[in-house]
């Protein structure tokens, strides 16, 4: 199931056009990864799927209901509020079911409630009904996540009151990471979540991520974290994107060999445009000949062309220097 995409897409800042008809889909469970040079889009595409930014062009179609979150780049946690306290702020669901029952289970010892029979009855079933929506969310568990979460991103030894706004920026922005991670969203978006994370929170965000239920979408200049976690590779170049299948080394491969397959079409149509030229500027003039080099002038000027770059583009522009042309043809 798609869960989002992205259609042909356009941004430009000022005259520098950034996404030109770009497309993406992230599908359900999905491991996705954005590649690029730096520059060529990838925060700004991001900020678009997440709705920070309006395209200029094209739209984002989100299924119904799913959650989304978003890590920007650097995006560090900002708040008066203790560790402890913005990690509860994942849960704020779990902590409403827990304070019913709380309140559930003062009523069930209140006498009043306990005389009248059916309403107690009635009580107990709503009871039951709601503990089990709290344990299949997840209720007995949270608080035991938040402290494997921050145990992984290296808060392992620091007080859990102390306030979020005197941490390090690094600090605030793995604490982003880690409020993101625990509310453990349909399509988790993350800008370059390894900055800031030593080899043990890498290798312990690898894992979590691999075994995460929703789909990542994420950019990353780290190939190891690219190869590791990502079945799916899009690689912004010039404006433009292209799906690959596979993890990182895969897409090196795949661009490589395309790349070389259009060096080679490339060189081919350039061959085949030089002996073509040849041919029409030597026979144009010829009365007994022209009417074959027009023709050929004309296949040439309907050739679809192969750039270097293995774009295709529609060739007119030879000849224009050529008298026989000027007089002849176009
Ligand atoms: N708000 C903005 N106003 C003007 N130009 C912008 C703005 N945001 C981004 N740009 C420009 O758009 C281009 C793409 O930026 P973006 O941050 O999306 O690239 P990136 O691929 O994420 O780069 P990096 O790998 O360095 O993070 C850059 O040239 C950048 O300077």
């Amino acid at each position: 199931m798609i869960l989002l995409q992205a259609v042909r897409i356009a941004k430009s800042f000022g005259a520098r056009r950034v996404l030109n008809n770009v497309n993406l889909i992230i599908q359900e469970g999905e491991r996705a990864g954005i590649v690029g040079v730096n520059g060529a889009g990838k925060s700004t595409l991001l900020k678009i799927i997440t709705g920070a930014l309006s395209p200029d062009a094209g739209e984002v179609i989100k299924a119904k209901d799913i959650s989304v979150s978003y890590m920007a780049q650097d995006g560090g946690l900002e708040s008066g509020q203790s560790i402890w306290h913005e990690m509860l702020s994942a849960f704020t669901h779990l902590i409403g079911l827990e304070q019913q029952l709380r309140e559930m289970e003062k009523r069930m010892g209140d006498p009043t409630v306990m005389a009248d029979g059916k309403q107690y009855r009635q009580l107990l079933r709503d009871y039951d009904s709601l503990s089990a929506d709290f344990e299949n969310k997840g209720g007995f568990e949270y608080e035991a996540n938040i402290r494997g979460v921050l145990h992984g991103l290296n808060f392992r030894d620091m007080d859990y009151n102390t306030p979020v706004n005197i941490l390090s920026g690094g600090q605030k922005t793995r604490l982003a990471l880690a409020r993101c991670l625990l509310g453990a969203p349909d399509i988790l978006i993350l800008d370059e979540p390894t900055n800031y994370l030593d080899m043990d929170n890498l290798t312990w965000l690898e894992q979590y991520l691999q075994s995460y239920r929703g789909a990542v979408l994420v950019v990353s200049h780290d190939r190891y974290f690219l190869d590791t976690l990502t079945k799916v590779i899009y690689d912004l170049d010039n404006g433009g994107i292209t799906r690959y299948t596979g993890n990182y080394t895969g897409f090196i491969r795949q661009k490589k060999e395309m790349q070389e397959q259009q060096l080679k079409a490339y060189k081919k149509q350039q061959e085949e445009i030089a002996r073509t030229e040849e041919f029409v500027r030597r026979n144009i003039a010829a009365k007994d000949t022209t009417r074959r080099a027009q023709s050929r002038l004309k296949t040439l000027e309907k050739m679809e062309r192969v750039t270097r770059a293995g774009e295709r583009t529609q060739g007119k522009r030879f000849f224009l220097c050529c008298p026989a042309k000027r007089a002849g043809s176009a």
